[in-house]
């Protein structure tokens, strides 16, 4: 009998790990569920899944594995409603979402039912939303962090690690409050203060109307995921309270230093922070292959006739635009073919986007 895999969230995370699932286990029937049908919709014509479940229930009540991948808040609310709904008795549930602390505590309901819960959070992702973004290589070489309870035996952890490996990723053990903590410090802490960042932009800009054209380079480097999804960094920050709050205290006393350090001209001290940050900074593990999406894509609409990908990539290269990745989405139904380009910074996909309107009269735009 095919194994059946439930997706609850179709969007960035939910798609791209349905694709690294068929990828690892190509006879699985991969189940979609999201509140928003658009989602399924597309998510049924690119193949990122096989079907559509008409509710979680009835998605659930079959399935060998379920995977929650909403915003945080809403997958406790789906884990009450998996509590409440029968279930077969060898399932694993497990969750993608950016905290673990409230949810495993919650998911505890589950386990009184006899049910295996194990929390989860692929590290890697972006700022983009929505199953049009999903890749079977976001999370290659990245961590995969995984928070089971003592109860739970090595089978059922190599279990949903089996079922994951086509994301490719490596599997690391943490308990929910250290998940918590680390992830407070690497992903949640930066995110508040990119979208600090853009918030001070934001406010010289009613005086200075050269703001929005002078932000360039390292400006659009630190704030690039202040452009992530709002509700998805509401739920984050909520959750992970404590933590962040202790966070938020600690940059304050460190901006302090920093205030001083000016304001007596500190020089040596000064050279040392910037100094001691650039050491920490290059030291880090570089990126390797997959790790890092490539972030800034391209949707061409393009015509069905032959040749029409090399006409475009032609007058790329004419321009000397170099492209990182290109794919057509698999579309069907009432969609037209669409080419996604991939860039490696903002100003090359400006110059390609501008370029394709030159020389052709297609259809472009940034997303779906
Ligand atoms: N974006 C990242 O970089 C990243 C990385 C790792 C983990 N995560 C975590 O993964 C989860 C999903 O994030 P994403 O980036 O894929 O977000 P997304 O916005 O792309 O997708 C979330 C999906 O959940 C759906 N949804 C919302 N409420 C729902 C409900 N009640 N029932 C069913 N579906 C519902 C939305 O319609 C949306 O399609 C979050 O918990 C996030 O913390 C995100
Ligand atoms: O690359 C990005 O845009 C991300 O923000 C990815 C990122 C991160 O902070 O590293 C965001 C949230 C996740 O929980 C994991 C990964």
């Amino acid at each position: 009998m095919q194994r059946r895999v439930l997706i609850i969230g179709l969007g960035l995370i939910g798609g791209s790990l349905a694709l690294c699932i068929k990828r690892a286990h190509k006879d699985a029937i991969i189940i979609g569920f999201d509140v928003n049908e658009e989602q399924t919709k597309l998510g049924r014509m690119l193949g990122v899944i096989d079907e559509v479940a008409p509710s979680i229930e009835e998605g659930a009540e079959h399935a060998d594995l379920i995977l929650i991948a909403t915003p945080v808040k809403v997958t406790e609310i789906v884990i009450e409603r998996l509590e409440k709904t029968p279930l077969k008795s060898d399932v694993i549930i497990s969750d993608a979402g950016s905290t673990k602390k409230e949810i495993v505590q919650l998911a505890k309901g589950l386990k009184h039912k006899g049910i295996t819960f194990i929390g989860g959070h692929p590290m890697a992702g972006s700022h983009k939303s929505g199953v049009s973004a999903a890749k079977s290589i976001l999370f290659e070489n990245a961590f995969y962090i995984l928070t089971p309870d003592e109860h739970l035996s090595e089978d059922q952890l190599h279990e949903l690690q089996s079922w994951l490996s086509g994301t490719r990723a490596r599997f690391i053990t943490l308990t929910p409050d250290e998940h918590d903590y680390l992830t407070g410090v690497i992903s949640h802490f930066p995110h508040v203060i990119a979208a600090s960042l853009v918030h001070q932009a934001e406010k010289t800009s009613t005086k200075q109307k050269l703001v929005p054209s002078l932000a360039a380079g390292g400006f659009r480097d630190v704030t690039r995921i202040a452009s992530s999804n709002p509700e998805m960094w509401r739920d984050i920050l909520l959750q992970n309270k404590e933590v962040m709050l202790n966070l938020l205290e600690d940059w304050q006393l460190e901006m302090q230093k920093v205030s001083e350090m000016l304001a007596t001209e500190n020089s040596e001290e000064i050279f040392d922070y910037f100094h001691r940050a650039k050491q920490f900074r290059d030291e880090l593990p570089q990126k390797e292959r997959g790790a890092i999406p490539s972030f800034y894509d391209l949707f061409v609409t393009i015509p069905d006739y032959p040749g029409v990908i090399s006409e475009i990539t032609g007058y790329l290269a004419k321009e000397e635009i170099s492209i990182t990745n290109i794919r057509i989405l698999e579309t069907r139904e009432d969609i037209n073919g669409i080419l996604v380009i991939s860039f490696q910074t903002e100003e090359d996909r400006t110059r390609a986007d501008q370029c394709i309107h030159y020389y052709t009269n297609y259809e472009t735009s940034l997303g779906l």
